[in-house]
């Protein structure tokens, strides 16, 4: 894979990751020199195939595995420092969350506060008009007496999702939000995503669904142990680049001539997927000048 590129900082202070390496405890470099910056009041896609390192990025700014080297900075400040004031909200992948733990959803959503409260853990009014106004804005309020793991996937998801929202997280990490949720979930969790980011907030949001990266996020980082490509959607989700990340990992598709028309009209329709919702790309036949492969690696 090609060298990791050179980072500006860009305005706004949001999430920004500095020449990142992360190795387990077998040895295992997972992420090498990743680096990138996401300006406040966005919604970023995290894509890249499995085992690329988009949940090592997710647990290294929550300082669950420790930097090998470089450093993260969130609004502005060190990571360890915005996580302790509870800047960071992080919604896991469902694989990482063990649903037998006996614990009501509105205690799972009360877990968002803990960084609010003192030692004791003794939950105040604020704390539960926190809990009560993120069960209702996920949905969720009917279900608040149930156990977690009486729920189904996508109500767990918008769980954890109300979770952040208690915490009041000012940048939230959010692993593959859509996996195994139906259409209708997805856009209401994309609704949400889209007025939190009109409250300033930074999302990063990891994600197989390709076709829907281009729809809701603002940016996208393309990632294969380090970062490829950074920058505006449109800049970044392009053929190539995608093919880049993924390699021979992603089914494409290309229809045009008579496949499609039944005149001589040039346009063709490509569909690229990672097996979740495809990237459709249309394509209007005229020659294209050569564009700006966003901020890519050189
Ligand atoms: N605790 C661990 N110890 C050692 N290696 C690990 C550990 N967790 C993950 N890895 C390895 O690090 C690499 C990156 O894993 P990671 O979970 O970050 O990928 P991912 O991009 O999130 O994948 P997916 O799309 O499948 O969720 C993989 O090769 C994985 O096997």
């Amino acid at each position: 894979m090609t060298a990791p590129i050179r980072v500006e900082p860009e305005g706004g202070g949001g999430l920004q990751a500095e020449h990142v390496t992360v190795t387990y405890r077998n040895g295992h470099t997972a992420l090498r020199d990743a680096s990138f910056a996401i300006p406040r009041g966005t919604i970023t896609a995290l894509v890249g195939v499995n085992g690329s390192g988009k949940s090592t990025l997710f647990k290294a700014i929550m300082g669950f595995v420790p930097l090998a080297a470089g450093s993260v900075t969130v609004l502005g400040m060190p990571a360890p420092e915005a996580l302790k004031r509870n800047i960071v909200a992080y919604v896991p992948q469902s694989e990482d969350v063990d649903w037998n733990f006996p614990v009501l959803v509105e205690d799972v959503v009360m877990m968002g506060r803990y960084g609010h409260m003192n030692m004791l853990r003794i939950a105040r009014s604020r704390d539960r008009e926190a809990v009560d106004q993120a069960l209702e804005r996920v949905g969720m309020a009917a279900f608040r007496k149930r156990q977690i793991g009486e729920l189904s996937g996508g109500q767990k998801k918008r769980v954890f999702l109300a979770r952040a929202l208690a915490q009041d997280g000012k940048v939230i990490l959010l692993d593959e939000p859509f996996t195994g949720v139906d259409v209708r979930t997805e856009e209401a969790i994309i609704a949400l995503l889209q007025s939190l980011r009109d409250e300033g907030r930074v999302m990063l949001v990891s994600t197989h669904n390709l076709g829907s990266v281009p729809r809701f996020c603002d940016r996208a980082i393309l990632i294969n142990r380090t970062v490829l490509c950074h920058g505006p959607t449109a800049d970044v989700f392009t053929q190539a680049n995608l093919e880049q990340a993924f390699g021979g990992v992603l089914r494409e598709f290309t229809l045009g001539g008579a496949d499609l028309h039944e005149d001589d009209d040039r346009r063709t329709v490509t569909v690229l997927t990672d097996d979740e919702r495809p990237l459709v790309i249309y394509d209007t036949g005229e020659e294209k000048a050569a564009g700006d492969p966003g901020e890519r690696a050189k």
